[in-house]
This record gives structure tokens, sequence and C-alpha cells, in this order.
């Protein structure tokens, strides 16, 4: 079973997603947006270690393995864990758009268990754009790029600026980022619609 609610569905006169002309090209790898992140870093040892991927449009793949650290039943990943992919992967789906964005909502669908050792293969897509509303899809298969979907989610990312980070987060890191010298690793974290 499975449908969305009527929080994830574009109003009438949302607009179709446009992708930024300095989006990483297709196939380029985009990178952790932050070292630190559960999903993406490198620096967290029992992350998930996601590596996102560009794709055609507003479309990324991603991937990664459910570790020992990932279980939720024994031998099995947790469905926590799995809606962490999904959510990472639809979230760096913004970097194409150039927008900072944060998940207002995300809906999931569990289809199949995932065992610790698979690689869960991850696409997602932006699907509409409604002012600061981004409206988002994806689905993690198991078994190869076009095996059975195991979870699916639909989300809405809400665009929001800088300064929440900064007044929600750690503001002496936000502001190290913002002043990092290497312009592709402040760009990735924070530059909007240059
Ligand atoms: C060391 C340096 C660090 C560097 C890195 C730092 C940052 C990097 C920058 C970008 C990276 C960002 C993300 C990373 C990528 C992937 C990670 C996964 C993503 C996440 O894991 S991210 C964490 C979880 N996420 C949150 O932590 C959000 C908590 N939350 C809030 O902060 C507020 O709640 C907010 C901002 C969402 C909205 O607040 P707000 O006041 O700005 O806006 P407002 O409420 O007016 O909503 C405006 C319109 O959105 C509609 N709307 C809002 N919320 C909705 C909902 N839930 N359902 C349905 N509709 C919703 C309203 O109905 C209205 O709609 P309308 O315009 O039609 O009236």
């Amino acid at each position: 079973m499975s449908g969305t609610s009527a929080a994830l569905q574009p109003p009438a006169d949302a607009e179709k997603p446009v992708r930024h002309p300095d989006a990483p090209a297709p196939g380029e790898l985009l990178g952790a947006h932050y070292e630190q992140c559960f999903g993406c870093g490198g620096g967290q040892s029992h992350g998930l270690h996601l590596a996102a991927r560009a794709g055609e449009g507003v479309t990324v793949t991603a991937a990664f393995t459910v570790q020992p650290a990932h279980q939720g039943a024994p031998g099995l990943a947790h469905g926590g864990v799995l809606a962490t992919a999904l959510d990472e992967t639809l979230g760096s789906l913004n970097w194409l758009l150039r927008t900072i964005a944060v998940t207002g909502r995300l809906e999931t669908d569990f289809v199949r268990p995932v065992p610790v050792g698979t690689v869960l293969y991850l696409e997602a897509e932006v699907t509409a754009v409604s002012r600061r509303k981004i409206y988002s899809t994806a689905t993690g298969r198991i078994g190869g790029p076009d095996g059975p979907v195991a979870v699916r989610a639909d989300a809405l990312f809400i665009e929001v600026a800088v300064e929440h980070f900064v007044h929600h987060g750690r503001e002496e890191e936000i502001k190290a980022a913002m002043n990092d010298p290497d312009q592709v690793r402040r760009t990735r974290a924070f530059e909007v619609n240059p």
C-alpha cells in the first residue's frame, strides 16, 4: 500500500524544476556538503557515507552499503536509517538547483527488508517547485540499480537562508565554512543562485 498526503501534492501553479546552469555535469560526484553529516560525511565512522552523483535534469543517483551499525532487527537495516538514506539523497537534489533547503516532510514506504551487506541503489528527482517549496521523490533498489524497489519516499523541502543554520546550528562552524578559501567547498555548503 502506498499513498501521498495532500501536503506533498504540488499546487496547480507549481513550476517544473530548473537545473542550475552551473550544476555539476551528469555523472559527476557531488561530494559531502558537511564532513560531519551522518548521511554523506566522511567524518562519521557509523554514518552512511552516501555518495550522490548528478544525473540528467534535476535527478541524482546514490548508493550506500548497509553496515552492521545500521541494523534494526538482526541482520536487517533499521527503517530510520533507510529513511535517512532517502532523505540525504533527496536533499542532495537541491545542490542541482543551487538552493539551500531543509526537509519539511518525508513520507516513506518500506516495501522489502534490506539485509546487512546490501548495496542500496537510490534515485531521486525534483518533480515541482512552488516558491520556497521543492517537491521530490526517490526510490531505493536492491540487487542492482534496476533491481526491485525496497524503499521509496516523497518529500517536501523548504528553501531557507544561510541564517537558518547560523541561528539554529553552530554559528562558529557555519561562519568558518562561509570563509572557507576552497570555493568549491564553500559553494557546496551555502551558495544560493549566484
Ligand atoms: C560546518 C559547516 C556546515 C556546512 C553545511 C551546513 C549547511 C549546508 C546547507 C545546505 C544543506 C542542507 C541540507 C543537507 C542535505 C541533506 C540532508 C538531509 C536534509 C535534512 O535532514 S534537513 C534537517 C531536517 N529538517 C529540519 O530540521 C527542518 C526543521 N523545520 C524548520 O526549520 C521549519 O519548519 C521550516 C524551515 C521547514 C519552515 O519554516 P519557515 O518558518 O521558514 O516557513 P513556513 O512555516 O512559513 O513554511 C513555508 C511554506 O512551507 C510549508 N511547510 C513548512 N513545513 C511544512 C511541512 N512540514 N509540511 C508541509 N508543508 C510545510 C508551509 O505551509 C508554507 O507553505 P505556503 O507558503 O504555501 O503557506
